[in-house]
């Protein structure tokens, strides 16, 4: 006799990297989505007796995704709902899931000026991300991106820390400050225009990372939080996760040269790691919507 019970499970196909094409007319648009579709549910049988009436396969999800790109991806939250509610519904044994995309975005190419009709390229590394948490009473959208990478030459400073027997840090009040900016926006709501939203947020982050003196990494994203929060109602919690990727004076005087913050040595590692939450105050948490989410705290 086992003392063994089954906890907490949920299965799927991951990463189904799906590109719709929409051709209807000369000029096409490309959506280019890789999506993860997790099923939660009654599996105690799938896993303790061998008895798979209750699987859905992944191939079958993974088929379902394929399926539901051919009515369009209007935005990867729209189409994650789509499936969250095609899979809760579907089946009296599947109560809930998890459905994720990360977007890869495509810029049409220039030709003598003009944005060509179809033909594309990858201009920088920021990829839209997307969850969708579902169960038979309410659907939660996490949207955000990742390696947003920004950099400001000046206008940061880092003085007045902690120092101990182990501090060799100089104080800077003149330096350089970069990170790959990764966040995650939970939303209050579904009725988003998930689009106009992402863009958005994406430029009060990025305006948020220009507009003031950083006294700290840790402030700067605060900002960035704030200006969402602010701006956006049916926005309540951002979570970001970001390196502080240092940047070195080098010391040019053994070459009898003076370097005012001209010539930096980009270390790549170690960096900091600088990551928080950012709330609305007084909105509800929803603790677990952020379960699975790996890398932010
Ligand atoms: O913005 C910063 N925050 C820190 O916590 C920190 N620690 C450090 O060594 N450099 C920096 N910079």
């Amino acid at each position: 006799m086992s003392n063994a019970i089954l906890g907490k499970n949920q299965y799927g196909k991951a990463e189904v990297h799906v590109v719709r094409v929409k051709r209807d007319t000369e000029r096409h648009e490309i959506a280019d989505l890789n999506v993860t579709s997790q099923l939660r549910g009654d599996f105690e049988e799938v896993h303790s007796t061998g008895n798979n009436a209750h699987c859905l396969p992944t191939d079958t999800q993974k088929n379902t995704v394929f399926a539901f790109a051919k009515s369009g991806i209007e935005s990867p939250e729209q189409f994650l709902l789509g499936l969250a509610d095609h899979f809760i519904t579907g089946w009296s044994w599947v109560d809930g899931g998890r459905w994720e995309a990360e977007q890869s975005k495509w810029d049409r190419i220039l030709v003598d000026g003009a944005e060509h009709d179809h033909s594309f390229v990858r201009n920088g590394t920021e990829t839209r991300t997307a969850v969708v948490v579902g169960d038979g009473e309410s659907r939660t959208v996490i949207g955000g991106l990742h390696s947003l990478t920004v950099l400001k030459s000046t206008g940061s400073e880092f003085v007045g820390y902690e120092k101990d027997k182990y501090t060799t840090l100089p104080e800077a009040t003149d330096r350089i400050l970069a990170t790959d900016v990764a966040a995650r926006w939970r939303f209050n709501t579904t009725d988003v225009d998930w689009n106009a939203t992402y863009e958005s947020v994406k430029a009060l982050l990025l305006e948020g990372f220009a507009e003031k003196h950083s006294t700290a990494l840790q402030q700067t994203l605060f900002q960035m939080g704030e200006k969402v929060i602010d701006a956006h109602p049916e926005i309540d919690e951002l979570k970001f996760s970001m390196p502080n990727k240092h940047h070195f004076v080098v010391d040019l005087s053994p070459f009898g040269l003076d370097n005012p913050n001209e010539v930096f040595y980009a270390a790549d590692r170690p960096y900091g790691l600088i990551e928080a939450t950012v709330l609305r105050d007084g909105a509800p948490m929803v603790e677990k919507a952020w379960d699975g989410i790996a890398g932010f705290c």
